[in-house]
């Protein structure tokens, strides 16, 4: 049994971001685990009080930068929450049940899945933002997928578990634990309308290559690392279009702490989190939010064989709002190298809508931007431009070979094929594709190097890509398509 840890007093009133900072850095810094429960109440707390039914014309006048008082956090308030958390996991479930084995079993993970599962509140809009904190749970009785796995891991360090640990995908959550946390087990649910899998081992996932599971190589949480998950879940968005500066600040005061103890060097995510808000508003003495979306995509190529998506879309979209186009395809064209060794499954509608919204909306509007003007050095006439292009193009295509579920349809044809004859066969022609044999496992690696743009013609590649523009003229305008092979000077 777990002593209940009291709350430390010292600390309250939580009037401010440095106070709150002091209490996760000192929960981090000290001899036996941080507290999940008492971290996840108290930024639970802030981010409720602050984004929650507040009208944006009160956010106004409190949003001076020399305050930031935050809406006080009491003791009296955080320890009730924390002792009735305590008790609810405590009361629920019999440890007597459980052997004396100091590693939790299925039947114990799955009971404490049950305890947080059966105690939610029968409807609510599981989307909805700020559900993810157990301030959330213990208050409103909500969560969200992610809120649930969460607690389940709080329950289980309640019960004094140290193995069970949280295990992260880019787009879903379960749990390790066992020696060397060995076992896996779903305890939330994921997506709309699929049947939840809890107390299941992670299965078929894996097996199916779906980008669901990463693959196996999901981000396993040591203690300090569901801090960073928790912190990561903090959600300052006030409406669909304005944050509550002061949560946005706690957020990214907490990331550079977790940064600096090393607790974010195998959690890519979690920099991408930092790297956005530091795109906002840059903290001067911090490396420039560049840097750290670079060093995103290096933790998930060192420790994650390169199976995230994220880091690479995270840095494409840095590039995107800041009119580098040429390196955001180098970064889209990097992340379909990511996807095209996956297959393409139902779960994985995520990823599909941000793939769709690069191709299909991001790309066409830079054709778009550069085709008005006429500059020499126009991306129009850089074949490294055209090869990312392609490499991204065929990224997706290798995504659908192989899957059980289409990825591309006539959407996607008019504006890869608008895109590619933007490039003038000059152009083009300077673009060699090698292709990487049949060995996927090579082939995999192989993408990761940059393309070749040798002045050579690949004849494969080429006539691939000349079918496709002709074979797709016809859902084109076909005069559109023939003004421009005339301009370029070459017929079909
Ligand atoms: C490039 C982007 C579209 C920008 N934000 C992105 N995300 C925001 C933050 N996200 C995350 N950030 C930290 N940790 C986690 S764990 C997880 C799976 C559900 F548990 C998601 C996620 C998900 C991805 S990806």
């Amino acid at each position: 049994m777990a002593g209940v840890r009291a709350v430390d007093r010292r600390h309250f009133p939580l009037e401010d971001i440095p106070s709150i900072v002091k209490l996760f850095k000192e929960q981090l810094e000290s001899s036996s685990e941080p507290d999940l429960a008492l971290l996840s109440i108290v930024v639970g707390a802030v981010e409720n009080s602050l984004t929650c039914n507040r009208s944006v014309s009160v956010q106004k006048e409190t949003d001076t930068l020399c305050e930031h008082k935050l809406p006080a956090v009491q003791y009296h308030i955080t320890e009730a929450l924390y002792s009735r958390f305590h008790a609810s996991i405590k009361g629920a479930v019999d440890l007597t049940q459980y052997s004396g084995s100091k590693y939790a079993t299925r039947e114990l993970v799955k009971k404490v899945s049950d305890v947080v599962w059966n105690s939610l509140s029968k409807t609510y809009y599981k989307d909805k933002a700020h559900l993810q904190s157990l301030y959330s749970y213990l208050t409103v009785r909500r969560l969200d997928c992610f809120g649930v796995a969460f607690t389940v891991v709080a329950g289980c360090q309640v019960l004094g578990y140290r193995d069970v640990h949280l295990a992260l995908s880019e787009d879903h959550a379960w749990v390790v634990f066992g020696e060397g946390g060995s076992q896996t087990a779903e305890v939330t649910w994921h997506g709309k309308g699929n049947e939840d899998k809890r107390g299941q081992p992670v299965g078929p996932g894996t097996g199916s290559r779906s980008w669901l599971y990463v693959n196996g190589c999901p981000v396993i949480c040591t203690r300090p690392m569901e801090v960073a998950a928790l912190v990561s879940a903090i959600n300052p968005s006030l409406s669909a279009t304005s944050d509550a500066m002061e949560v946005a600040l706690l957020q990214q005061e907490l990331l550079w702490l977790l940064y600096d103890l090393g607790h974010l060097t195998h959690y890519p995510m979690a920099i991408g989190n930092l790297s956005d808000l530091e795109e906002v508003s840059p903290t001067p003495g911090r490396p420039p939010c560049s840097t750290l979306f670079q060093e995103a995509a290096m933790s998930a190529r060192t420790y994650y064989k390169n199976q995230h998506v994220y880091p690479y879309t995270y840095q494409g979209g840095y590039f995107y709002r800041h009119k580098m186009y040429k390196e955001a395809f180098e970064s889209w064209a990097n992340a379909a190298d990511v996807i095209r060794l996956y297959n393409y499954s139902r779960d994985d509608e995520e990823i599909y809508k941000e793939f769709l919204e690069i191709a299909n909306d991001l790309i066409p509007h830079i054709m778009k931007v550069v085709s008005s003007g006429h500059s020499a050095h126009s991306i129009l006439k850089d074949p490294e431009c055209f090869a990312h292009l392609i490499r991204f193009y065929d990224g997706i295509c290798q995504w659908e070979e192989g899957s059980p579920t289409p990825v591309l349809h006539i959407g996607w044809a008019k504006p890869l094929v608008n895109t590619i004859s933007k490039f003038d066969a000059d152009v083009r022609t300077q673009v060699v594709i090698e292709c990487r044999g049949d060995d996927s496992s090579e082939g995999f690696e192989g993408a990761m190097a940059e393309p070749e743009t040798d002045l050579k013609d690949d004849v494969k590649k080429k006539e691939l890509l000349d079918s496709l523009l002709r074979e797709e003229a016809s859902c084109v305008d076909e005069d559109e398509i023939c003004n421009n092979k005339s301009s370029s000077g070459k017929g079909t």
